[in-house]
């Protein structure tokens, strides 16, 4: 059996996503030990998990150090990296959306975006026409329009309180975000047997969880 190299998202998502495996019977340690760790050998499954961070996720895998790896719709669409996407695992969902100040338009000549996703936001907004300056930021997105950095925002709404609790509205929902299962395209082809094995199971969880 071959060894598969997995690319698991720090943070959000690790822990639905280990949940998944654990119930897709992967014969792992109920509890990952939440140490310092970046990389766990699981030799009774053949399975080596690496920790990164969930920008980096497709970044391992495409460059073939991971064989698949488990990614927010959010990082793929914003990277567009040459990996294969096999699976909707429809865990840690939320939305893109623009939001801004209460009753505020964007008339002016080329609002400024402030966003953590520069490609979907520049996309969107050519996609409807409007040409806009984007101002790329790494976090505390929301800051931007309260403090006259820019007139709108693009970023992850997940319950919306973010946005509530700094007086920003909802302008435009743009798509929507989960969690997808990503393979490396070589791996995928040396590798076939496993990873349709390690998809069928999951596609039975997500099955499950859908019920
Ligand atoms: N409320 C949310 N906010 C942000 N990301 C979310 C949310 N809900 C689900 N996600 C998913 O989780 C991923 C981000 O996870 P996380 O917040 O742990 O990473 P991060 O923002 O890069 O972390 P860090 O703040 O440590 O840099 C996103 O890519 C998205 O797919
Ligand atoms: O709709 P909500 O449930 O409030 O979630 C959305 C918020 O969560 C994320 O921020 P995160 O906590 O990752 O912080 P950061 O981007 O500011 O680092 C996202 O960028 C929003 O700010």
């Amino acid at each position: 059996m071959n060894e598969l190299t997995i690319a698991m998202p720090k943070g959000r998502i690790f822990e639905e996503a280990y949940q998944m495996l654990l119930k897709a019977g992967f014969n792992l340690p109920e509890e990952v030990e939440m140490s310092r760790k970046l990389m766990i050998e699981i030799p009774e499954e053949k399975i080596r998990f690496i920790l990164s961070k969930p920008m980096d996720v497709p970044v391992y895998v495409e460059h073939g150090v991971a064989d698949i790896g488990i990614a927010g719709k959010d990082v793929l669409l914003e990277q567009q990296r040459e990996v294969h996407e096999l699976l909707d695992l429809k865990i840690s969902n939320c939305y893109i959306a623009s939001a801004g100040l209460p009753n505020t338009s964007m008339n002016e000549i080329a609002p400024r975006i402030a966003t953590k996703y520069p490609n979907i936001a520049m996309k969107y907004y050519k996609g409807i026409g409007e040409q806009v300056e984007i101002i790329e930021l790494n976090g505390s997105i929301e800051l931007a329009p309260m403090i006259g950095l820019a007139d709108r925002i693009v970023d992850i709404v997940s319950t919306g309180r973010t946005l509530k609790e700094n007086g920003l509205v909802e302008y435009e929902f743009i798509t929507a975000v989960s969690s997808r299962l990503i393979a490396n395209p070589v791996s995928y082809r040396m590798k076939g047997e496993r990873i349709i094995d390690l998809v069928k199971r999951l596609k039975k969880c997500v099955n499950e969880q859908k019920e």
